[in-house]
């Protein structure tokens, strides 16, 4: 395991979700930053999309999991922070190659889309890939530009 710290985020439509992801990845050994919210009050994803990726751009989380509804709407606020590669993942083949080839920073998860057994294995999968580097290297500096 090399990163180790993770931040979690959501919004309203994800806090059971998230909260069992943090449980869960806890019992893994890593550490863990969930900057919430904590409670169901409707609120707006982009805030903590990017409240999430600022974490991750600043050095204080390795990577980030973070859920919406859909994982669409946080995936999209996060991927406006510059640095920032994040991905939407229903499965857990996705999950691992947004690390190996893309070398996403966070994964995206939509607690409407998936249940919690499911997401476990997506979160699984995302954690335990490494990012591959070789020709993936080139291809991800072409995204940043
Ligand atoms: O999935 C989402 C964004 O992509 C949001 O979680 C969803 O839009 C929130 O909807 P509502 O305010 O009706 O709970």
């Amino acid at each position: 395991m090399t990163a180790k710290r993770i931040v979690l985020s959501s919004d309203h439509a994800a806090i059971d979700l998230r909260q069992a992801i943090a449980k869960h990845i806890l019992a893994q050994g890593y550490e863990v930053l969930d900057i919430g919210p904590v409670t169901t009050e409707s609120t707006h994803y982009p805030l903590h999309g990017q409240a999430a990726a600022q974490k991750v751009v600043a050095g204080e989380a390795d990577l980030g999991i973070i859920l919406c509804g859909t994982g669409q709407g946080i995936m999209m606020a996060a991927n406006k922070v510059p640095g920032i590669r994040c991905g939407v993942c229903s499965e857990p083949f996705s999950a691992r190659m947004i690390r190996e080839h893309n070398n996403a920073q966070i994964l995206s998860i939509g607690a409407r889309v998936v249940g919690e057994s499911l997401a476990m294995e997506i979160v699984d999968a995302f954690l335990g890939a490494e990012f591959e580097g070789g020709r993936h290297a080139t291809r991800v500096d072409m995204i940043e530009g």
